[in-house]
């Protein structure tokens, strides 16, 4: 479980991360969402110790990173997967790992496995694509057999079964009970992969909640009413007018935004108004992202209405 307590990290005038209160728990994968500058690697690296708070604390069950004895077996990270001596291994590069934390060097071959890299353990990481860059950044961050992983960005520069090979592994370690913290810029990536979703901006908590219930709570949630006859597709649509955020006409049917479907299927039986559709359209994890992140957006582009 990672733990954070009014986190802060302030770089001159710039405040990264500000006051950040979160628990990241165990047996599931969290996404960390949240614009360009957000402060998500900054977080990432205070958990780590890389960088101190500025003011809070960051700990990992209880204790911070730097306390714990042999801290690659209860932390594996992947933070900057272009962080590799580049004459060195694959093979070597996890050995120095391995040798300089405490972990049996025989580990080093299982990791190299479970990441996909056991044909090209000899070449080195200068010629590495940065695909084969990220498995080996994934396979240090394995190696400790850690109960808490965190990857900033783990399917950069990966090809479509690179990504879903990381979906899958990601989606196994939290089954096996790990804490698995995640950052990604990929929506749809992180709707199939995350349970738990945590959302900043400028440094500050935006949202932290189920990735259903992010979803669920953005106003594109519509639902979409075909009705075959006019005159009650007339009168429905003045009922839904008193009580909706908005109804629009689309393609012949109605969209309701702000009832739920329950309600316009009641509100219809009422009236008598026949109905040969009645559907609740989703907003795409994208779309709810969107709308979340719309004023912490650092370097947006504006676009014209
Ligand atoms: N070493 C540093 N010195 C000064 N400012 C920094 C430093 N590191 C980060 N920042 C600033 O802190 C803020 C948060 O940056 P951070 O890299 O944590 O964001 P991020 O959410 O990881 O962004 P991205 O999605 O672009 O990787 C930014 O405004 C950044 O410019």
């Amino acid at each position: 479980m990672i733990t954070l307590e009014g986190l802060t990290k302030r770089y001159g005038g710039t405040t990264a991360v500000d006051s950040l209160d979160l628990t990241i728990s165990p047996g599931r994968v969290t996404g960390f969402l949240g614009p360009n500058g957000a402060g998500k690697s900054t977080t990432m690296r205070m958990i780590l110790g890389l960088d101190s708070p500025s003011a809070g604390t960051a700990l990992v069950d209880g204790r911070p990173y730097a306390d714990w004895p042999r801290p690659l077996t209860k932390v594996g990270a992947l933070l900057d997967a272009k962080a590799l001596h580049p004459r060195r291994s694959a093979r070597d590069h996890l050995v120095a790992m391995a040798r300089s934390n405490g972990v049996p060097v025989t580990r080093v071959d299982e990791v190299l496995s479970i990441v996909g890299l056991d044909t090209v353990t000899g070449k080195r990481a200068g010629q590495f694509s940065l695909g084969m860059g990220q498995r080996l950044g994934i396979a240090g961050a394995l190696l400790g057999d850690p109960e808490v992983l965190m990857f900033d960005e783990p399917v950069n520069g990966l090809d479509p079964d690179g990504v879903r090979w990381v979906r899958e592994l990601m989606r196994s370690l939290a089954a096996e009970g790990r804490t698995v913290f995640v950052s990604s810029h990929l929506m749809s990536e992180m709707q199939l992969t995350a349970d738990q979703l945590v959302v900043i901006g400028r440094g500050r908590l935006i949202a932290d909640a189920a990735v259903g219930d992010v979803i669920a709570g953005s106003s594109r949630t519509t639902v979409a009413v075909r009705i075959p006859d006019r005159t009650q597709f007339a009168v429905l649509r003045d009922r839904l007018a008193a009580e909706a955020e908005r109804v629009d006409v689309v393609q012949e049917r109605l969209v309701v935004t702000g009832v739920p479907a329950e309600r316009v299927g009641d509100l219809a039986y009422e009236l008598g108004v026949r109905l040969h559709e009645l559907v609740t359209e989703r907003a795409s994890l994208e779309e709810a992202y969107m709308e979340l992140t719309a004023d912490s957006v650092e370097y947006g582009v504006a676009v014209a209405s």
